[in-house]
């Protein structure tokens, strides 16, 4: 699991360690860091013109002292200061001395257009608000591929929120430890990288799944495994009007398991003619014992469909309550009453069901929205977006962050529910069982789009190759 800390434990990390580290070493260390990537970002450095974007905190300043590294391998550094009087003194010394070049905003526009690279060194972790005018108007002549010190300027560090002119960085190296931005803004950090500083840091306020996370907690068969050991698949989905829904549902949670998959509802001959390996009833009172329940994707916010969620919230199993149920549950709270209190739930609101169940959307904090209604539900809230937020009633929380917006079609919630539903059966945490499935989800969607766009069906027909490439431990 890789950890990510709020600003402002980082920024008492640092303290601590500043406080028994010889002045200045911890910036110069970071700054070299920052300026091995931008050779790397250059190719063959000597020669080149790497221009720097210089705020007058310490984000500058490693900027600044980067130029200096660069200078020494014979790049051209031209700073250009947004405040001169109050730019980090000794990496602007320093960078002098190395015979870099230092210009006012005003005369910035030609050595920003012709930089080979720009480094950005506006503002850090100490942002506040979109980026002053001063500082935003120098993005317009950004041409160069851009490397971000930290974090991108103008984006929230600890929301990854963009308000106004933002930098774009297609590389990212940040100092410490990642922060929340580096998740929850992917597409403006490019490819972040960690230099270390050796800060003391635990118990992590967001964490992301690695590869080995998600194969360690995926059910698989083992040797003594049978049909009915990895739990049973209920799925409680479609309507006349929404067939489509319970095939891609219940067909995720057939590829997500060799477990055993049970459907029931009104398109239970769609969901046989497709899914010849799923039992299928046409009423979850006949359905047979399952392990978990998938309830919701197309059955209608009627009368029937507040029966069926009903039903599975009593059955004492995990449910995990997807679209019509997301609304059921905001338009009735009383439907909850059926649920056993210590029978996990999984909510899976996108932003509109999400103000629905708390009354307004979720805002710029994306983290601490879910973390909100996780807690208002004592429910795991799997909140949906670019980068999809899971958290726990116990304020547990990660991002699940895609490398790419494939994910954004019809029918890709039905089969991310089926996931979930399948990990849920197999007595997986909840919490852990939806980052998994969100995981899983945004890896077969990349597998399907492979550069171009892709249909729900197309991801449903990944999941396999998604989770062959994890690296199981058992088999
Ligand atoms: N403290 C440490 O031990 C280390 C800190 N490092 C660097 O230090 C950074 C944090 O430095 P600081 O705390 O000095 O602060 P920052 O450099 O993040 O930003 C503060 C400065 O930016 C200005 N500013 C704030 N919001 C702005 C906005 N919206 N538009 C324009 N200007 C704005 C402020 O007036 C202030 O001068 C980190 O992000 C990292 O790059 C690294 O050198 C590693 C070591
Ligand atoms: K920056």
């Amino acid at each position: 699991m890789q950890g990510i800390w709020t600003t402002e434990r980082i920024r008492a990390a640092e303290r601590k360690l500043l406080a028994v580290t010889p002045d200045g070493a911890l910036m110069r260390k970071a700054a070299f860091g920052l300026s091995v990537h931008a050779a790397k970002m250059l190719g063959a450095p000597s020669g080149r013109r790497v221009t720097l974007l210089v705020g007058s905190g310490d984000n500058g300043g490693d900027a600044l002292w980067a130029g200096f590294f660069l200078r020494k391998r014979n790049v051209a550094v031209t700073a250009v200061l947004l405040n001169p009087d109050k730019a980090h003194p000794q990496g602007l010394a320093a960078l002098k001395r190395a015979g870099g070049r230092v210009v006012p905003v005003a005369d910035s526009p030609q050595w920003i257009r012709k930089a080979d690279l720009v480094i950005d060194g506006i503002v850090g972790i100490s942002a506040r608000g979109s980026l002053r005018p001063d500082a935003a108007s120098l993005l317009e002549h950004i041409k160069a591929p851009v490397l971000a010190v930290d974090l991108p300027s103008g984006v929230d560090p600890d929301t990854g929120a963009i308000d106004g002119p933002a930098i774009t960085a297609d590389r990212t190296v940040t100092f410490g430890a990642r922060k929340p931005v580096h998740a929850l803004a992917p597409a403006a950090c490019g490819e972040v990288f960690l230099v270390d500083l050796g800060l003391d840091l635990e118990d992590p306020d967001l964490v992301r799944l690695e590869a080995e996370d998600v194969a360690a907690c995926w059910p698989i068969p083992g040797p003594s495994d049978d049909k009915y050991t990895l739990g049973v698949t209920g799925v409680a989905a479609g309507s006349a009007v929404y067939p489509g829904a319970a095939v891609l549902s219940a067909g995720a949670a057939v590829y997500a398991t060799s477990g055993m998959v049970r459907y029931a509802g009104p398109a239970a001959d769609l969901v046989r003619s497709r899914w010849p390996e799923i039992i299928a009833t046409g009423s979850v009172t006949d359905a047979g014992r399952v392990q978990s329940w998938v309830v919701g994707p197309g059955i209608g916010t009627g009368h029937e469909g507040r029966e069926v969620l009903a039903t599975v919230l009593g059955a004492g199993v995990p449910v995990c309550a997807d679209a019509d149920a997301t609304t059921l549950i905001a338009q009735h709270s009383d439907v909850l009453d059926a649920r056993d209190p210590d029978t996990p739930l999984v909510l899976t609101p996108h932003d509109r069901e999400f103000a629905r169940l708390m009354g307004s959307e979720p805002g710029k904090d994306r983290v601490a929205a879910a973390r909100a209604c996780a807690r208002r539900y004592d429910a795991v809230v799997l909140l949906k977006g670019h980068c999809t937020v899971v958290a726990a009633p116990d304020g547990r929380a990660m991002v699940n962050t895609p490398r790419g917006s494939w994910l954004a079609t019809p029918g890709s919630g039905d089969v991310l529910s089926g996931l979930i539903g399948a990990v849920l059966a197999a007595g997986v945490d909840p919490w852990l069982a939806s980052g998994a499935a969100a995981y899983v989800h945004s890896l077969a969607g990349e597998l399907a789009a492979a550069g171009a766009p892709t249909s729900s069906s197309g991801i449903l027909g990944a999941i396999s190759d998604a989770l062959r490439t994890l690296h199981w431990r058992k088999s």
